[in-house]
């Protein structure tokens, strides 16, 4: 089938995620005759980018990423004029974590050199600003001003209108089994063109969280986004987004979870996430009944050092692969559908991609490096 398509199409996009979804954009904007495949039938959430809500932020440890979210925030409010939709809200984000960690001193310094809003909060004026919530000894926070939520379903239904506006084709309820690209199912498919790239696929239980007095940590209250950065008691990031989607539901999530194959999500049963983030709300989020209220599932494809691959294929500089976004990848939608355009292209990146490489892998990958 493929064979056939290659013909009538300047380009093929496999998987109707995120970034799939955004790349076939803008290819079709480029005026690509581009189809845009998808195994299951849409919208689905068996994969990445289901759900009503993500967060979007600057606040990162590396100037790169913080650099392409420049751009990319100018991107979203595009996207939301050409199509007339609110996908962002602004929230704010709290940041939360040891001082004399890594990370926490981190994420200020790149907000600070790069002349981005933020608000350091003092311990002392802490529960003033963020009623309901407890600092943990030792732990800094600060709030990046511009972050906020994000659109998840109401994204992915609009970029591929957007596409379909452009003449672009949705085939859904089709499986690649030769070659192939993104998501949980990337290692699989891309096996089939001789690269095995270290990839690990962890299924997240979304949890969301009662709040005993209704309003305590809701949007409308102005409540933000938070994360707190990972600490002694647990060894990963907690991250939560203000109940907004679901009237009175906060949405706290663990930043990992047990590996899993992606086609058998549903018989991963561990909950040794839930356990930390119960004890985590029991100490720092008294508002909140410490026992998940809906637990949803979701997974990460994580890469050894959590950024992202974008890259042609070592040897079939054709196939240009977007994978890997370890858990953090949404925000940045429309800049990797833009820069996979320009890789497929042959054009020169808007921005370096070293970092995003697969050759970093060389010494961890099997084949065709
Ligand atoms: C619980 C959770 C919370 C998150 N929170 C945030 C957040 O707050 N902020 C943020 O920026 N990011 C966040 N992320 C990460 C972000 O959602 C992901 O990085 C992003 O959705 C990955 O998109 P993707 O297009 O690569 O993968 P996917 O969404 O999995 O899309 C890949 C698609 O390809 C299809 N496919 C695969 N193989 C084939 C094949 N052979 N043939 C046809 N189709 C195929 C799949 O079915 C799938 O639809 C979160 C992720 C999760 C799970
Ligand atoms: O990308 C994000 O912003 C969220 C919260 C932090 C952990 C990763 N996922």
């Amino acid at each position: 089938i493929l064979q056939a398509m290659s013909q009538d199409y300047d380009c093929i996009v496999i998987g109707a995620g995120v970034h799939g979804s955004f790349t076939a954009y803008n290819l079709a904007k480029k005026n690509k005759k581009t189809i845009l495949l998808e195994q299951f039938v849409l919208p689905h959430s068996r994969g990445s980018s289901h759900g009503q809500t993500r967060v979007i932020r600057k606040a990162y440890d590396r100037d790169y990423y913080t650099q392409m979210m420049e751009e990319c925030y100018q991107l979203w409010s595009q996207l939301e004029k050409e199509a007339n939709v609110k996908l962002y809200r602004r929230t704010g984000l709290l940041v939360m974590g040891p001082e004399r960690g890594l990370a926490y001193p981190a994420i200020k310094s790149t907000l600070e050199r790069n002349k981005l809003p933020i608000v350091t909060l003092q311990r002392e004026e802490f529960s003033q600003h963020i009623p309901n919530v407890n600092l943990s000894q030792g732990h800094g926070a600060l709030v990046d001003m511009t972050a906020g939520v994000l659109y998840a379903d109401r994204t992915l239904r609009t970029v591929q209108v957007r596409f379909q506006k452009l003449g672009g084709v949705i085939q859904d309820g089709l499986k690649v089994i030769d070659i192939t690209l993104t998501g949980p199912w990337a290692n699989t498919l891309l096996s089939h063109t001789g690269l095995q790239l270290p990839l690990q696929v962890l299924k997240i239980n979304v949890c969301y969280w009662k709040e005993k007095v209704p309003g305590f940590y809701n949007v409308q209250n102005r409540f933000p986004c938070f994360i707190q950065l990972e600490s002694e008691e647990a060894k990963h990031d907690i991250y939560g987004l203000p109940s907004n989607e679901y009237p009175g539901l906060m949405k706290i999530c663990y930043h990992s979870g047990p590996e899993t194959d992606p086609d058998e999500r549903d018989r991963q049963t561990d909950r040794g996430d839930i356990d930390i983030l119960q004890r985590y709300i029991t100490s720092c989020f008294p508002g909140l009944v410490p026992i998940p209220a809906i637990v949803e599932s979701c997974m990460y494809t994580v890469t050894p050092d959590s950024h992202f691959v974008l890259d042609h294929h070592p040897t079939h500089p054709n196939i240009v692969i977007g994978a890997g976004f370890s858990g953090h990848g949404f925000k940045f939608g429309p800049i990797v559908g833009k820069l996979l355009c320009e890789l497929s292209q042959g054009e020169v990146p808007s921005y370096d991609l070293s970092p995003f490489r697969i050759r970093r892998f060389q010494a961890l990958s099997k084949s065709a490096l």
